[in-house]
């Protein structure tokens, strides 16, 4: 059971251009963004639900592999962020989190190891992996701008003011991950991922069927206060609300909005806390796409989020960043043995 609204981007592809079809989508999508910032996206227009599925199998085909194969494509290898993440070696809230994992970030131009987020990706030599991988990238890419035009109407932006928005995320500093969730064990106390709010634009998660494991905090008086168990900073930690699951739906991804819509929105949209906690028997496999501005954006509230706001002051205007420095920051703190690795 779930309340998150189902949003058919279909209206939004090049090849329908019924102007009341697609404003209803833009409508929807700011609801869903002031309400929850978490939604449904129906995809099933745009691809073949059979292609997300196999990304599925080939992540779950390279985590049943040997340790030792699977080392092979460290991180450790790289800049500590591209490459596998044995089971435990991402942090959250400064605790170890119950899952593996392997990375892959925008291709640089001149790749050099040594520097942070900086290095080349690593895919497993497992027949089809690069090339399915490398497809859906492009596809996600695709999607996150067809999604973020159709968000710029739902604020109110002109096209000029589009134009603008756009420049700052045309060259995504896009994330892809496959994660693979190992059942939590009985007696444990922690989380197969820690509560977190996404870093960027775009999350379009497509997961395998497993129920209750991903889980959206709504803010809800009357309920638990956050932190629970997850030791969140006192400052995410205020706030009361409820988890419910956010299970998969057919034909489509669950898309989530990160922390610099709530710089460009002025905090009028929230990024949502999430967390997986993943109890069943089997072994859960999925697959985010994370659709980021460019490394060099410098993000800042939007004039029209601050027209809808109404520009009385009330409201404190957000710090500007610029996306990859916040970014480094993250990804810096992600790792065992990380704390602040990229600081210096
Ligand atoms: N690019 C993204 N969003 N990656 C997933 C982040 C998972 C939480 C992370 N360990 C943290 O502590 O922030
Ligand atoms: O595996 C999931 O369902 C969610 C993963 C997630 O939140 C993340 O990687 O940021
Ligand atoms: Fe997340």
């Amino acid at each position: 059971m779930s309340s998150l609204p189902i949003i058919n981007i279909a209206p939004w592809l090049p090849q329908n251009t019924d102007n009341t079809a697609r404003e209803a989508i833009s409508k929807a999508l700011h609801a869903a963004c002031l309400e929850f910032g978490f939604f449904y996206l129906d995809i099933s227009e745009y691809v073949d639900p059979a292609v997300a599925d196999e990304l599925a199998t080939l992540a779950r085909q390279f985590f049943a592999l040997p340790q030792e194969e699977k080392d092979k494509i460290s991180l450790s290898n790289q800049d500590h962020a591209r490459g596998y993440q044995r089971l435990k070696e991402n942090v959250t809230n400064g605790k170890a989190d119950n899952h593996e994992g392997l990375d892959f970030y925008r291709p640089v131009e001149n790749p050099d190891k040594s520097r942070p987020l900086w290095g080349e990706n690593q895919f497993p030599s497992i027949p089809d992996f690069k090339d399915k991988y490398e497809a859906w990238v492009e596809k996600m890419k695709a999607l996150g701008l067809i999604v973020m035009e159709a968000m710029a109407l739902g604020l109110g932006m002109t096209p000029e003011e589009w134009l603008e928005l756009r420049s700052q995320v045309d060259d995504s500093f896009w994330v892809m991950r496959a994660i693979g969730y190992p059942p939590l064990p009985n007696d444990s106390d922690g989380f197969s991922c820690g509560a977190h709010k996404d870093y960027g634009c775009l999350t379009f998660l497509y997961a395998d069927p497993t129920p209750s494991a991903l889980q959206v905090f709504l803010r809800q008086t009357g309920g638990s206060v956050v932190p629970d168990a997850a030791g969140l900073p006192a400052e995410q930690g205020a706030e009361e609300g409820i988890w419910i699951n956010a299970d998969p739906l057919p034909g489509c991804v669950v898309c989530n909005i990160g922390e610099m819509w709530e710089i460009w929105t002025n905090g009028l949209y929230k990024s949502t806390l999430h967390r997986v906690v993943h109890r069943s028997s089997n072994y859960r496999v999925s697959v985010p796409f994370f659709f980021e501005p460019n490394f060099d954006a410098r993000v800042k509230p939007l004039a029209a989020a601050n027209r809808i706001q109404g520009t009385t002051g009330t409201v404190p205007d957000k710090q500007p960043v610029v996306y990859g420095e916040f970014l480094m920051a993250k990804v810096g703190n992600n790792f065992t043995g990380g704390k602040g690795r990229y600081d210096d």
